[in-house]
């Protein structure tokens, strides 16, 4: 490839405009972007495939603003079979297409991680007293996500962050704190890739034969219901106990980041600042979207339930936590992801809150958990009782779980109520605008709170 990187990226834009918002990762769902510019371009490879690294700035118009995303861009002659589906576009006479779906090219970030280098402005930095292993096969991650990773051999993943935003990144910062404390529920960090002003990657180690949260939960949830005249702990793949050891590791978790980043009491004028912006937050929603307003004043006196709170402890936390950032291994369950939720701003996201959001997320997750199988199908009373059954008994286990490591949750009903209920906004303005099918999910769980 002759064209100069940001020229050959500029060439690419119309492409790109088509492209990007069929990409899971692209943050404005449903808006066409009114155009794409080239904020930073480099090659780091000039061979054939070449690979340029760009950060592109998206214009989605009517004065809604800019979005950056990183992007990683192979350039062939022609697209072999294996990467067709992962065509953007032309750059003169050659085809662009997404780099991380191609082993050849991602065997090169190994490298450059493993050298500690930098280059066209990349620094490639390996962690402190890490050697990383290379020659290792790279492939790309088989699932959805709001980032895009890459796993090399079995050994390490590099989760490649598509809107790097300035200053320090969540979560690398907070696994380096959590390995300060010594914990064992995160996977290790490894490397991280920065340029001057963003974090554009962080590398750990790949938690092979590690089974994903949401699919073992999901799983006895699909037992339970073939066998929907038994109990959910007569069924043989009940849940509970795991469900008891995933709270514990999440009080360790919250106890190390406590030891490690500091706890606060919160005064009583920021407890009034807090529940305004609890307001806050519905009103944006409800904006959103209008199936809300019928739960709103459920929510608004739960919010107000709050406003005396005395000496509430906020601290460093997970953030976004349900069962798709929990990964159950051979020695237990280790959280994964500690960027906060992908719709807060990066100032929002790294507030101190108290450990209590995380829990409020999990207790979410076990109703989400329970009762997907049965959305957008016929309701059936016997297997709707048997799904709340479980997300019942899977919650109690959680909290019991917690309990033994940290005070038990339960002791805070208004405060736990409250955030679920936060929780379960959010995810009704999530699931209107990346799931429309499962938008039941929350509303029907904001209903029960009724
Ligand atoms: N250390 C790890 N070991 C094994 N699998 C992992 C590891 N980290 C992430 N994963 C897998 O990658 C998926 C996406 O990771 P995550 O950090 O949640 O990315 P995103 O920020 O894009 O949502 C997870 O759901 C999990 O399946
Ligand atoms: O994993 P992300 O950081 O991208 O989190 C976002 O997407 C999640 C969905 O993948 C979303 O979680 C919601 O759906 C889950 C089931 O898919 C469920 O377990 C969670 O309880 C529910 O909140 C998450 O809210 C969002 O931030």
């Amino acid at each position: 490839m002759s064209t100069a990187p940001r020229h050959a990226v500029a060439a690419l834009t119309d492409d790109l405009a088509e492209w990007l918002p069929r990409q899971r990762w692209y943050a404005a769902k449903g808006s066409r972007p009114e155009r794409v510019g080239v904020r930073e371009a480099a090659q780091l490879s000039a061979g054939e495939p070449a690979l340029l690294h760009a950060i592109v700035e998206v214009d989605l118009g009517g004065g809604a603003g800019t979005e950056a995303y990183q992007l990683l861009i192979g350039v062939r002659p022609d697209l072999p079979e294996h990467l067709a589906h992962a065509g953007i576009g032309r750059i003169g006479g050659d085809c662009a297409y997404e780099a991380t779906q191609d082993p050849e090219l991602m065997s090169l970030l190994l490298r450059l991680m493993a050298s500690g280098e930098q280059t066209a402005g990349i620094r490639w930095t390996p962690e402190p007293g890490v050697q990383i292993a290379t020659g290792l096969r790279a492939r790309p991650i088989g699932v959805e996500q709001s980032n895009t990773s890459v796993i090399f051999g079995d050994q390490y993943i590099l989760k490649l962050f598509r809107r790097p935003s300035p200053g320090p990144n969540r979560d690398v910062e907070l696994h380096r704190a959590l390995l300060r404390a010594g914990s064992a529920q995160i996977a290790q960090p490894v490397a991280v890739v920065e340029s001057d002003e963003l974090v554009l990657g962080f590398a750990q180690t790949f938690l092979d034969n590690a089974a994903e949260g949401w699919a073992a939960a999901t799983a006895s949830v699909r037992d339970l219901l073939a066998e929907a005249d038994l109990f959910a702990r007569e069924v043989g793949g009940d849940f509970a106990a795991e469900a008891g050891r995933l709270g514990e590791a999440v009080a360790r978790v919250h106890r190390d980041l406590a030891e490690s980043m500091g706890v606060e009491h919160m005064p009583a004028d920021a407890v009034v600042a807090a529940v305004a912006e609890l307001h806050a937050r519905l009103d944006a929603a409800l904006a959103k979207v209008p199936e809300l307003a019928e739960h709103e004043p459920l929510v608004r006196a739960a919010f107000d339930a709050l406003r005396g709170l005395d000496g509430a402890v906020v601290q460093q936390v997970h953030g976004d936590l349900h069962l798709g950032q929990t990964l159950r291994t051979t020695s237990g369950w280790v959280l994964i992801d500690f960027e906060g939720e992908p719709m807060a701003s990066p100032a929002e996201r790294v507030r101190t809150r108290s450990p209590l959001r995380d829990v409020a997320g999990m207790l979410r997750s076990f109703d989400y958990a329970a009762l997907h199988l049965l959305a957008g199908t016929e309701p059936d009373h016997q297997l709707l009782t048997r799904a709340l059954e479980w997300a019942d008994r899977n919650r109690a286990a959680f909290c019991s779980g917690y309990a033994e490591v940290g005070g038990d949750p339960r002791e805070h009903g208004a405060l736990l109520r409250a955030l679920e209920l936060d929780k379960a906004v959010y995810e009704v303005v999530y699931e209107a605008s990346h799931r429309p099918d499962w938008l039941g999910i929350p509303l029907a769980a904001l209903r029960r709170y009724g």
